[in-house]
């Protein structure tokens, strides 16, 4: 294409051509520019997209003229993330879902929502004034430092020195934009703030010097000895707590805490201070870490906490509950890739006639050459109608004991005076041979379970509330799973009792759960049980970090 070619174009941007003309006239004056140089620059300033670009640029100004031009919203990016976190679920709907759903995760989607909130914030105003020049003469080491105010806070705390009884930055936030600018560290004394001295003054009286300032804070500042970068860490934990700042009495800044609730995955970015460690919620788009209790701090608080509450214990939890003596804080957890044919067996636990069979089974019928079930061993007698490999391999209950003691079964558990297991070679041999393994194990056996070698995917089928268990499971007139000799409806005290296990599994092994799945209407349980089981066999997960290593 020639430049006379491009002016032909009506729509070509008549300074890009001129750009070009010049840029062809003057190849000859230009010895040092080489045939390939000139080519690039000659087909980049043909090219449709930089001249689209051009066109763009142009509107806009012509809009900023006639001061018509705003953002409509700040914050896409937020819309973002919500719409993904409400599509995840529905993306076998249609089509449509599925194409948005992974449109709206590509990196340059978001990328432009970023800069467009960027944009939208004035994250860039104001300019930064010139340095000024004149500084003490005698302070040699004092750094000018200017930062821009904007919605976001300092991402730094202050305190007053024990030593010297100077201000000093006490910590700073990772990704803040103190962070981000590189410019203050921990350590540094803080002699003026927006040309206010320090000196004397308490934290709270910097604090509130900050609060009322507009546009640039300039700090006068001693550089702390030992600089250099904050170094992240790369530990992400399993919050089995909830967290609220602002509740808390002892956070060294309400302001600079990060609110999380259990199960929610947090990446640890600096184990520096003892007692505050600082954190990103995985999968925020906010860079700026924010502090949260440290393992050893939260732990102190659970131990002070069950103190107190064993003083007026009241709670009706059995004391065969040997897993109420764990501290559970954080867990560390890292992501376990799928591997395509090898599949992470599935388990659902749930209390007694929740509903676990009826799913599993439900499962297995859409694809019985994916699914599998090991027939589990049993040392009950044999009913009727049942036969010895199908329903259970039936043995004594002396046969089950040596079982157990040889360490042949993956899980077991004693229900109604009877013991029930699963082999680890039943369950292996499916996952070696390429099979969804499913299994609906005793809670009991939970911990058996859940080991790096057989890393399972733990589903908890949860009991909806006593009115509408009753409800949907009259409805289909369910067989209670209570009495095995007689087929009849479930019994109310039959509801409560299955209500009551699953307060008890949940106590006791909550934090040991992948996914929670209520199963009050059976078509949306088992549509959550067909999603979940897709995940685990196509998206990396959060697993135990000892699973991966
Ligand atoms: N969401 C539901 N709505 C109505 N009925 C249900 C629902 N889920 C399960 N059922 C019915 O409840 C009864 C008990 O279910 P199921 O046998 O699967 O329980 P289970 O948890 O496996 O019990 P167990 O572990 O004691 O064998 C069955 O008749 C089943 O069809």
């Amino acid at each position: 294409m020639t430049a006379a070619l491009v002016m032909e174009n009506t729509n070509w941007d008549s300074a890009l051509s001129k750009l070009l003309n010049s840029l062809q006239e003057s190849k000859s004056e230009i010895p040092s520019c080489t045939d390939e140089e000139f080519g690039f620059l000659s087909e980049l300033l043909q090219s449709k997209e930089l001249n689209a670009l051009v066109n763009v640029h142009n509107k806009i100004l012509n809009n900023v003229k006639d001061d018509k031009f705003f953002p409509v919203l700040s914050n896409s990016m937020d819309i973002d993330i919500e719409v993904l976190d409400l599509l995840s679920t529905k993306t076998h709907i249609s089509k449509d879902c599925k194409e948005l759903f992974h449109l709206l995760q590509k990196p340059h989607i978001q990328g432009l929502l970023c800069a467009h909130d960027a944009v939208a914030q004035k994250d860039y105003y104001p300019r930064l004034p010139e340095i000024p020049l004149e500084v003490d003469e005698d302070e040699e080491t004092v750094k000018i430092v200017q930062l821009v105010k904007s919605n976001e806070p300092l991402g730094a705390t202050i305190k007053t020195c024990e030593v010297t009884g100077k201000i000093v930055i006490a910590r700073i936030m990772h990704g803040g934009a103190a962070d981000r600018s590189g410019l203050i560290h921990v350590g540094d004394e803080v002699c003026e703030v927006n040309g206010i001295s320090v000196e004397g003054k308490t934290p709270n009286c910097v604090l509130k010097i900050l609060q009322n300032s507009e546009g640039t804070i300039t700090f006068k500042i001693v550089p702390a000895d030992s600089k250099g970068g904050i170094r992240e860490s790369k530990v992400r934990v399993r919050a089995h707590f909830s967290y609220k700042a602002a509740e808390d009495p002892y956070i060294p800044c309400k302001e600079a805490g990060l609110d999380f609730s259990k199960n929610d995955v947090l990446h640890i970015v600096s184990q520096d201070d003892a007692y505050w460690w600082q954190a990103r919620r995985e999968g925020d788009r906010n860079m700026r870490a924010g502090l949260i209790p440290s393992r050893a701090l939260q732990e102190t608080r659970i131990i002070l906490e069950r103190q107190q509450k064993e003083k007026t214990d009241d709670d009706n939890i059995k004391n065969d509950d040997f897993d109420r003596e764990e501290i559970l804080t954080y867990e560390e957890v890292a992501k376990l890739y799928p591997r395509p044919g090898h599949y992470r067996p599935v388990v659902l636990i749930g209390p007694p006639g929740v509903g676990r069979n009826e799913l599993k089974r439900r499962l297995i019928a859409t694809d019985p050459d994916k699914y599998k079930t090991p027939v589990p061993y049993t040392s009950r007698p044999r009913k009727p109608g049942e036969i010895n490999g199908v329903e259970y391999h039936f043995v004594t209950r002396k046969k089950m004991e040596e079982y157990i003691e040889y360490g042949k079964l993956i899980e077991y558990g004693e229900y109604k005076g009877n013991l029930y297991g699963t082999s680890s070679e039943s369950v292996s041999s499916l996952i070696n041979a390429g099979y969804v393994c499913l299994l609906n194990s005793h809670y009991q056996a939970l911990k058996m379970l859940r080991t790096p070698q057989t890393k399972p995917y733990v589903i908890y089928i949860k009991p909806p509330k006593f009115e509408i268990l009753k409800e949907t499971r009259n409805d289909v007139r369910a067989r209670s799973t209570f009495d095995e000799s007689n087929s009849r409806g479930f019994t109310d005290e039959e509801f409560h009792e299955i209500l009551y296990n699953a307060a008890r599994i949940e106590f006791l092994y909550n934090h040991m759960f992948d996914e929670v799945i209520v199963n009050a209407d059976l078509s949306m349980a088992f549509e959550q049980l067909v999603n979940a089981v897709h995940r685990v066999e196509s998206e990396p997960l959060w697993v135990p970090a000892s699973w991966v290593q």
